[in-house]
């Protein structure tokens, strides 16, 4: 039931919603000018559930925004320019951020720091003044970093809630289904598959002995399936060629977790996913962020799941992504405590 909600697709979600009468929900992008701002800005037009689309960026969100408003989907549009970030803000429901810039080749993630930690401070902060209430959703890398950043600033703001921010996992998920899906030859649907850690190399950790598919790779073709999730996005990066990273499967990933996020602030029950939250399951470890499943609901985070059984490997995945995590979550909290 929890698997089946996570894994709807974007038509389906779309389909259930189109006829129902949905509460106004208001989503703005931050970011949308670029490689993902676009086409998730495109995806979020066609979802019945978002009545208004606030399109924002530094540099091009009016014509992105002129161009998605002439869609005949009921939801109005608006863009605007870099000065105009409270206006962008004013009113909305839901944040989606993935401004900041993207790696090239021989980079990892967490090189991205030093330029992208202060645009989400920064945005972050025009957040907590404009529209605290809002749900947050950070896709801006180094995610094991950015959503302890927004939670700092929010905290500091003294308008934290933890159930309102969320990292954007999305993506590990659907690559592990998919990949997955490649190896039993199977429809990607049918082999959900949950990830949980945070979002860069080895601290992404698929369970996928928790898929009847899953437990039955083994042996050297399990640790080329593990290495292939956790370093999938290196191979979008080295493909592009310096022209920057995974894109178009994030612009769908991100509008697909929007969508779960909307359909349970709609009063859907049982919407499960994975994604990168203030946690409870390894605190004493002194790591409060944590990507595991969790149940949405009309506040946001519902319930943390736990991760349940897991075989000797994952508990191995799992013990070797935690000192690398805290060390993410540290230095984004160390950031704004200097800032
Ligand atoms: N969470 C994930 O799974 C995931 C997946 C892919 C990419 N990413 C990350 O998403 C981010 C964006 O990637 P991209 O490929 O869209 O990059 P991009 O360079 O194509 O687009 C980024 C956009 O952010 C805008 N921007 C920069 N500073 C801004 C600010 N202060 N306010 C508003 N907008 C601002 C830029 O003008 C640009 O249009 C990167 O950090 C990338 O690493 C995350
Ligand atoms: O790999 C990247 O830098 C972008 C993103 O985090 C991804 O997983 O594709």
């Amino acid at each position: 039931m929890f698997f089946r909600a996570a894994t709807r697709s974007l038509s389906a979600q779309s389909r259930q919603f189109s006829s129902s009468a949905a509460r106004q929900s208001k989503v703005a992008v931050l970011g949308a000018g670029g490689g993902i701002g676009q086409p998730l800005s495109l995806l979020l037009k066609l979802n019945p559930l978002v009545t208004e689309l606030s399109l924002y960026d530094i540099r091009g969100a009016p014509g992105v925004a002129a161009d998605v408003s002439h869609i005949d989907s009921k939801s109005e549009v608006h863009g605007y320019p870099a000065d105009k970030l409270d206006q962008a803000l004013e009113g909305t429901d839901v944040v989606v951020i993935p401004a900041g810039v993207p790696r090239k080749p021989g980079m990892t993630r967490d090189d991205l720091f030093n330029t992208n930690a202060s645009i989400v401070r920064d945005l972050a902060a025009a957040i907590a003044r404009v529209s605290p209430k809002a749900h947050i959703l950070v896709i801006s890398n180094p995610v094991n970093s950015t959503v302890p950043i927004v939670s700092a600033v929010l905290e500091k703001a003294g308008v934290y809630d933890p159930a309102h921010v969320f990292g954007v996992t999305t993506l590990d998920v659907v690559r592990a289904q998919r990949f997955l899906a490649g190896i039993v030859g199977a429809d990607p649907k049918e082999v959900p598959v949950t990830v949980v850690g945070g979002h860069s190399g080895t601290t992404i950790v698929p369970l996928l002995s928790q898929t009847p598919h899953g437990k039955g790779v083994t042996g050297e073709a399990y640790k080329k399936l593990v290495h292939r999730i956790q370093f999938g996005g290196d191979e979008v990066v080295q493909a592009k060629e310096g022209a920057g990273s995974a894109t178009l499967s994030m612009a769908y990933a991100g509008a697909r977790f929007t969508g779960d996020l909307l359909r349970a602030i709609n009063g859907e029950k049982g919407v499960v996913t994975p994604t990168f939250v203030k946690s409870p399951l390894f605190a004493d470890q002194g790591i409060d962020f944590f990507s595991s499943n969790v149940e949405l609901g009309p506040n946001g985070v519902e319930k943390i799941l736990p991760l349940g059984q897991i075989s000797a490997e994952e508990e191995e995945l799992l013990a070797a992504s935690l000192p690398e995590l805290k060390k993410n979550i540290e230095k984004g909290k160390k950031f704004v405590s200097q800032s």
